[in-house]
């Protein structure tokens, strides 16, 4: 990790809503990863951004490459998600929306259908293992993949959505913002909408979305990853955030990946500002906590620190994240009572 943190913000209780698998795949991981596979000759600084460092949005995306390089057998994304679980249950994350693209890989006999399979395998052992988190798995479609493939993968998520206890509540949109266009996927994530899968959509992340942005806040989605451009001061449109805030839909906001990914000057630039001051379900994530060299804890102290934000005011942010989650009522209403319990320990 890149910083200290204060023991309050490890203690604070948390809601993690947007992290990808692979891009939040530890150091110590990487290097069980890396023993496995010598002969791709893969190193570690091929797989993170340290402090300080910044990638253009292209370079980050290589890295993803590379990490699914060392991610290729049912083996390899049982122990990475078994150990991403692990780590955010001991970084303080007590309810987890884990989001990934099921892959297929001939040779290792890999299948969309096992990949998921596997995640909520490793859900279960976690479970069964009585680590302190609750997880649930969201179907991710790259974008660059087109139509067909976003169908097939909508079905894939409706089959699991009906058949995992709970455990599949939704789809997720991402992949690179500069390839392909939201309209050719609208038929796929409405058809999602209708079986009655949520949806958290990447909108806006970069600045030439805005036609895209309009279109798919008409679904409307259930959750917004970034939404970077979508502000005025951010040089979207008051049309957009009225869209937004008219359908209340909740933001995930990830600080230090805009600014390594240099979609965000400087964390006193980033757009949480806007919506925080409006007083918008603004949900504070990781996004990918091992490319950008992070974690939960992390980001509610930069955030804090950056906006000046009081000790209760923090305590209200991760708590009002719950709201914003994927997970029925009866989910909301028992992590608002481990809030409950575990204040007086956190305030110490
Ligand atoms: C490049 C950059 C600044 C990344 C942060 N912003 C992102 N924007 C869009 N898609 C993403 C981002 N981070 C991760 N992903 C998606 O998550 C994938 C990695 O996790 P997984 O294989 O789905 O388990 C990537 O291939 C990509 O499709
Ligand atoms: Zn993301």
């Amino acid at each position: 990790m890149d910083n200290e943190v204060d023991v309050f913000y490890r203690e604070l209780p948390k809601v993690e809503l947007h992290a990808h698998l692979n891009g939040s795949v530890s150091c110590p991981t990487i290097e069980k990863l890396i023993s496995r596979k010598p002969h791709l000759n893969i190193g570690h600084g091929m797989t993170a951004i340290g402090k300080g460092q910044r990638r253009t949005l292209d370079e980050c995306f290589q890295v993803f490459k590379v990490i699914h390089q060392l991610v290729d057998t049912e083996e390899d994304i049982l122990m990475v998600a078994t150990d991403v679980i692990k780590e955010f249950a001991a970084d303080g994350v007590k309810y987890l929306e884990l989001r990934s693209t099921p892959r297929e890989e001939k040779h290792t006999g890999l299948t969309k259908k096992s990949y998921i399979e596997t995640v909520i395998k490793a859900i279960k052992q976690c479970k069964s293992e009585g680590v302190d988190i609750d997880v649930r798995f969201l179907v991710a479609i790259d974008r660059r993949n087109g139509t067909e493939v976003a169908m097939e993968t909508v079905k894939l998520a409706e089959d699991f959505m009906l058949s995992s206890d709970g455990l599949v509540l939704g789809l997720d949109l991402s992949g690179d913002p500069t390839v392909g266009h939201g309209k050719d996927l609208l038929p796929a994530l409405q058809k999602a909408k209708n079986c009655g899968l949520k949806l958290s959509l990447h909108l806006s992340e970069v600045p030439s979305q805005l036609e895209e942005s309009d279109l798919l806040l008409d679904l409307p989605p259930d959750r917004i990853g970034h939404g970077t451009f979508l502000h005025p001061a951010m040089g979207g449109s008051q049309g957009l955030v009225d869209k937004v805030v008219k359908h209340n839909i909740p933001l995930e906001l990830c600080l230090t990946s805009n600014v390594k990914g240099q979609t965000v000057a400087r964390y006193s630039d980033h757009h949480f500002k806007h919506w925080y001051q409006m007083g918008h379900p603004s949900v504070i994530c990781t996004d990918d906590k091992g490319v950008f060299s992070t974690d939960l804890s992390q980001e509610y102290q930069l955030a804090a620190s950056t906006f000046d934000l009081s000790r209760e005011a923090v305590w209200k942010l991760s708590h009002d994240a719950i709201d914003c989650i994927f997970a029925p009522d009866t989910v909301k209403q028992q992590l608002k009572q481990k809030w409950i319990d575990l204040k007086p320990q956190v305030f110490k």
